[in-house]
């Protein structure tokens, strides 16, 4: 590698005639930048980072204190038993509800400062065209597959994608979605006669008609046959490429260790641990995320009755 020398050019921002000196002012460089932003973390960003988040419905506690991170262009595995709060931390991270305490950012920022009051829940801030949207500042692009599909039981197939695709300018991927997920046989039915899978694979192509950065996916491949389990994999996947970041709150541990970079265990609302799977395995000593999960909750179950014992 040669580096510039001295004399051709005394503008030039670098002139050494050693590489050791060329590192050395990057190095500099690097130490001024994390000296000036020292919370900034140059190898991962966060797409989503939730901050002593506390939650109840009324009176049913959901959401403890919570706090984890959700590294950008990564496929995140959230963890925990029934009840444990994944789909109550799905809904804060949509804005369908909003924390009692706590904040949750995107990027950074807090979810709720990104567009105005009037956009803030049930996708109204969707509405606009792209254009508008990114006049807006990017918005808050989530797009999100609910552990129950919600669906208008009056249209059918084809009339839910070509109503979000309207809506969100994006009719040309209706072809392709309904191609890959196999609805071409169903477009003319209303859910009512659908089989439980065929109405999953509706919300699923629902979800990913629009454009989006972080595709929040509850219970995903619930209903779905061997292959189209598979099909969506590969499809996550191919989104993480592209540069998404996929959140995927599952109980099917051995499915998605093949696909995840990080995970974040929750447990009664709090979090039990969070980090890669070679990281986990290390911490705990344990070698599979199956061991880790058993390993972690029976613990906490066991200090929880321990307490309660002495109380
Ligand atoms: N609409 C609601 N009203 C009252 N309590 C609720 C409501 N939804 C959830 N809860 C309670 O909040 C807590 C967290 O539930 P949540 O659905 O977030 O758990 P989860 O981890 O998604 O569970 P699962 O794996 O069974 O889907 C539970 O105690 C649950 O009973």
């Amino acid at each position: 590698m040669e580096f510039p020398v001295d004399g051709a050019n005394s503008n030039q921002k670098y002139m050494f005639k050693k590489p050791d000196a060329y590192a050395t002012i990057i190095l500099y460089e690097v130490s001024a930048y994390l000296v000036l932003f020292p919370g900034e973390d140059i190898a991962m960003v966060d797409a989503i980072e939730f901050r002593n988040v506390t939650y109840a419905y009324k009176r049913v506690p959901a959401l403890d204190n919570l706090s984890f991170r959700i590294p950008e262009n990564s496929i995140v595995g959230m963890i925990g038993a029934n009840g444990a709060g994944k789909t109550t931390a799905i809904r804060l991270m949509i804005r369908y509800l909003q924390p009692d305490r706590g904040s949750i950012l995107y990027k950074g920022q807090d979810i709720y400062s990104l567009l105005g009051k009037n956009h803030m829940l049930h996708g109204k801030w969707n509405c606009g065209n792209k254009k508008s949207r990114m006049q807006s500042g990017g918005g808050y692009p989530i797009t999100y597959i609910p552990d129950l599909p919600v669906v208008f039981e009056e249209l059918t197939v084809l009339e839910h994608l070509a109503f979000i695709g309207a809506m969100y300018h994006t009719e040309e991927r209706i072809d392709d979605l309904t191609d890959l997920f196999e609805l071409k046989a169903h477009l003319d039915k209303v859910p009512g006669i659908l089989s439980k899978g065929t109405r999953q694979k509706l919300s699923i192509a629902c979800a990913l008609l629009r454009e989006y950065e972080i595709l929040l996916a509850d219970e995903p491949f619930s209903g779905l046959d061997p292959k189209q389990i598979s099909v969506l994999k590969e499809r996550i996947l191919e989104e993480k490429c592209k540069g998404k970041t996929v959140i995927l709150s599952t109980h099917l541990l051995s499915l998605i260790e093949s696909i995840c970079d990080y995970y974040v265990l929750i447990d009664r609302g709090r979090l039990l641990c969070q980090g890669s799977l070679a990281e986990l395995m290390e911490l705990q000593g344990l070698s599979s995320l199956e061991k880790i999960y058993l390993q972690l909750s029976s613990q906490e179950v066991g200090e929880t009755e321990e307490t309660e014992t002495e109380d």
